[in-house]
């Protein structure tokens, strides 16, 4: 039960009716009241025009100067949903007939049995509150859940995102999402253009940690041709393609301090200059950022720009990890096995076993969303009958069978160890996946169960062109 006081207006030119029936609600009433007590009408509408709000209110009908009715007619006009008791001395049917009319609840004859219903009234007041108010959190969360209704999560924690990213759509702030690996940040900036004013224009991705330096200004602000060796053509950089649109800046904590001044002088200017061009253009984007690290940190250490931070950082979405979103986990889990299972007929009506449930409950998920995905459609292909089992799941375990270290997956559920420390076995597995997703290093990545990052680090390590 909530523990927020009823407020309860008393309005009665006899402080001593007043008095009794907040005796009465402190009493009795099994709700918690707060009441106010008014002498006059006059008082009472003063009140209800400034900044005071109740829940319920008692109203005399005979009061000098201003009555009841009048009273209630004020109310009517201002707070039609504001709960309104008519009481007065004598019981007379055409003034009871009139309240009522008029849009009171409820018509107390003063006396000792008025005052047995006084707790009643106050009941049914914070009843109906109490449901007035779940009204109007499911209105909230369905109309949150409309802003991005691809995001699947039904957590209080996912709640409170699709809050944020329904508050982000509003305006044109920048926008910082912040949130481990694999968390869906992607999922939750193309939520944030999608549903703003801006959802017609386009939607441009930069990983900044995986361009080279040397290729990251002309990534961003595009080249002319013959800038450099290599440049044979003219080249849009992202913030003209993302022009009238939204650019995501994936990895921004990657940037060095020379492209940090360059996107500050950007983001202040709003016109952008080709690399070997000459003359500077204006251009119209949004940012959204991303990023795992910790940029007020990295401001603090040094490696990140304070005054580049306070123009990308306006808003913040920060994004859970999928361990800390409950069940969470299997409604995601379901969604990824059943588009698996609709892709490849074959796999029809797989579903998960209980003990499958119960590791991906169990589990960590270091790789947070993105690795469950890529779990799932794997248990998909491997189960041998309809059941997906916890074995299938190799929950832990990357492609490779290698065990990850007990620190990333802490909670880790039920399959044994398996150590094969192969190297040559890494690059070949790289090589495999990059052949199939014909080098796109997303899918790779996605195939793999590890991040667009590692794969790029990987594939300086092992020599791999993409
Ligand atoms: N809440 C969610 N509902 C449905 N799919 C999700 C959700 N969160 C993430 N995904 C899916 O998980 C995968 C990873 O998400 P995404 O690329 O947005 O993560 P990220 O945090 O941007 O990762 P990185 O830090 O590696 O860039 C994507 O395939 C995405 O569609």
């Amino acid at each position: 039960m909530d523990s927020t006081p009823l407020r309860v207006a008393l309005v009665d030119d006899d402080p001593d009716f007043s008095r009794l029936i907040a005796l009465r609600l402190k009493r009795g009433a099994g709700v918690p009241c707060k009441t106010t007590a008014f002498a006059s009408g006059a008082a009472f509408v003063d009140a209800l025009n400034g900044e005071a709000a109740f829940d319920l209110v008692f109203l005399d009908v005979v009061m000098p100067e201003m009555g009841g009715l009048d009273v209630l007619r004020h109310v009517q006009e201002r707070r039609p949903d504001l709960p309104v008791v008519m009481v007065s001395a004598q019981s007379s049917i055409p003034v009871a007939l009139e309240a009522i009319e008029s849009g009171a609840q409820d018509y107390l004859v003063k006396g000792d049995d008025a005052l047995d219903r006084v707790p009643v009234l106050a009941r049914a007041a914070a009843d109906r509150l109490a449901l007035v108010s779940q009204i109007d959190a499911l209105r909230q969360r369905l109309g949150d859940r409309a802003v991005a209704p691809e995001i699947v999560g039904e957590s209080p924690e996912m709640a409170k995102v699709l809050r944020l990213v329904s508050q982000a759509v509003r305006g044109d702030l920048a926008i910082a999402v912040v949130g481990e690996s694999g968390s869906g940040k992607e999922l939750v900036a193309r939520a944030v253009h999608r549903g703003s004013a801006r959802a017609r224009g386009p939607f441009v991705v930069l990983n900044c940690g995986a361009i080279p330096a040397e290729l990251m200004e002309s990534e961003l602000f595009g080249h002319e041709k013959g800038a450099f060796t290599g440049a044979i053509a003219r080249h849009a950089g992202v913030f003209e393609q993302a022009n009238g649109g939204t650019l995501f800046l994936d990895e921004i904590g990657e940037l060095d301090a020379r492209l940090q001044a360059k996107l500050l002088r950007v983001l202040q200017d709003q016109t952008i200059r080709r690399v070997g061009g000459r003359e500077a253009f204006q251009v119209d984007v949004r940012i959204v950022s991303a990023t795992h690290r910790d940029l007020q940190a990295m401001v603090a250490s040094g490696e990140f720009r304070e005054d580049l931070f306070y123009r990308l950082v306006q808003f913040v979405i920060p994004v859970p990890p999928l361990r800390d979103r409950g069940l969470d986990v299997l409604l995601l889990a379901e969604r990824f096995l059943k588009a698996v299972t609709a892709r490849y007929p074959d796999l029809n009506a797989r579903q998960f076993s209980p003990s499958a449930r119960k590791a991906l409950l169990r589990y960590g998920w270091p790789g947070n969303v993105r690795e469950l995905k890529s779990a799932v459609e794997r248990a998909a292909l491997v189960a041998s009958g309809v059941n997906v089992g916890a074995g299938d799941l190799r929950l832990g375990r990357s492609l490779m069978g290698e065990a990850r270290t007990p620190a990333e997956h802490a909670t880790h559920a039920g399959a044994e160890s398996e150590i094969v420390p192969f190297e040559e076995l890494k690059r070949l597995a790289l090589e495999h996946a990059l052949q199939i997703c014909e080098g796109q290093i997303e899918k790779t990545a996605e195939a793999l169960g590890i991040t667009r990052s590692t794969v790029y680090r990987l594939l300086k390590k092992y020599e791999i062109e993409a």
